[in-house]
């Protein structure tokens, strides 16, 4: 892949945004990232998903360079159509997907961190959606997903002024989970990632399904969702396994 490094180890595979010097998000990056969700997901050396980004930025958006040689409003139609169909099936993955974010993920870079399902921060990270301030709005779900986390009222004060919060902030205001040195970042999420992938894919991929139905407010169908699958877990082999372990006093060992 061209702007992105994957690596696997450990059951976790982290993705690497490569693209200096701001992994902008071109549209040839965007192709890549669904061609490796597109991958790993029936891959089961990758049980957990991290994303980061290299050098001084997670992702500094959308590629405003590339703006330039689109030139309707179809192409940039259709390109945020694009984006937000990798964002929804990250949301939607049946696996765990963490970001760890340094430096800054400004416009389609917080889009893309917002459809991941866990976002650790380093403190003095810059988080926003700044297309304001060039007279656009965001187009990868941004106006859905922000208000999310930080309600409303914060969403748009962020967008109207275009000006990011820190991590620290981020973290008080819902958007992130942690906020860390950049020099612990990556080792936090990591163990974060860990941690998770020593679980049951099975338990995770609907623990995960079941969240999506509190984030889009369906309280019933996602409690009616929630005890079929609790019956499910309970017959399969990791359930049995994981209780038998807990009776027996000894770590579960999880077939997957
Ligand atoms: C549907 C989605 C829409 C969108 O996402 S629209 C884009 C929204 N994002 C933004 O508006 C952020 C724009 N970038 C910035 O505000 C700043 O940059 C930073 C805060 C990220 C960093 O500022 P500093 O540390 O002063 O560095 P620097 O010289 O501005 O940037 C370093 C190099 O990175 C390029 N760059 C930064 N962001 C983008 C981008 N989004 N698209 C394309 N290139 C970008 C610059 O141009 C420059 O490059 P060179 O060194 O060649 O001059």
């Amino acid at each position: 892949m061209g702007f992105l490094q994957v690596q696997k180890e450990n059951k976790i595979a982290t993705i690497q945004l490569n693209r200096p010097p701001a992994n902008a998000l071109s549209t040839q990056l965007i192709r890549e990232l669904s061609e490796v969700f597109e991958e790993l997901e029936n891959d089961s050396e990758a049980k957990v998903i991290l994303i980061k980004g290299e050098g001084r930025f997670f992702s500094a958006g959308a590629d405003i360079k590339e703006f330039t040689t689109i030139d309707n409003e179809a192409e940039f139609a259709d390109l945020g159509a694009f984006g937000q169909q990798l964002f929804d099936r990250m949301e939607n993955y049946p696996k765990l997907i963490i970001a760890a974010i340094h430096g800054a993920a400004l416009g389609g870079g917080l889009e893309l961190a917002m459809a991941c399902h866990i976002r650790l921060v380093s403190s003095d990270a810059k988080l926003g959606l700044p297309e304001l301030q060039l007279g656009l709005i965001p187009g990868f779900a941004g106006t859905q997903r922000l208000p999310r986390f930080v309600g409303t009222a914060k969403a748009a004060e962020m967008l109207v002024t275009s000006e990011p919060i820190s991590g620290e902030e981020a973290v008080r205001w819902g958007l992130a989970t942690a906020a860390y040195s950049d020099a612990e970042l990556f080792e936090k999420a990591y163990r974060l990632a860990s941690k998770a992938a020593a679980k049951s894919s099975l338990s995770i991929r609907y623990t995960l399904e079941l969240l999506q139905y509190a984030a889009r407010g369906q309280y019933s169908e996602g409690a009616k969702k929630e005890s079929e699958y609790f019956g499910k877990v309970f017959v399969s082999e990791d359930g049995q396994e994981g209780v038998q372990a807990f009776v027996e006093k000894r770590q579960p060992n999880f077939k997957n």
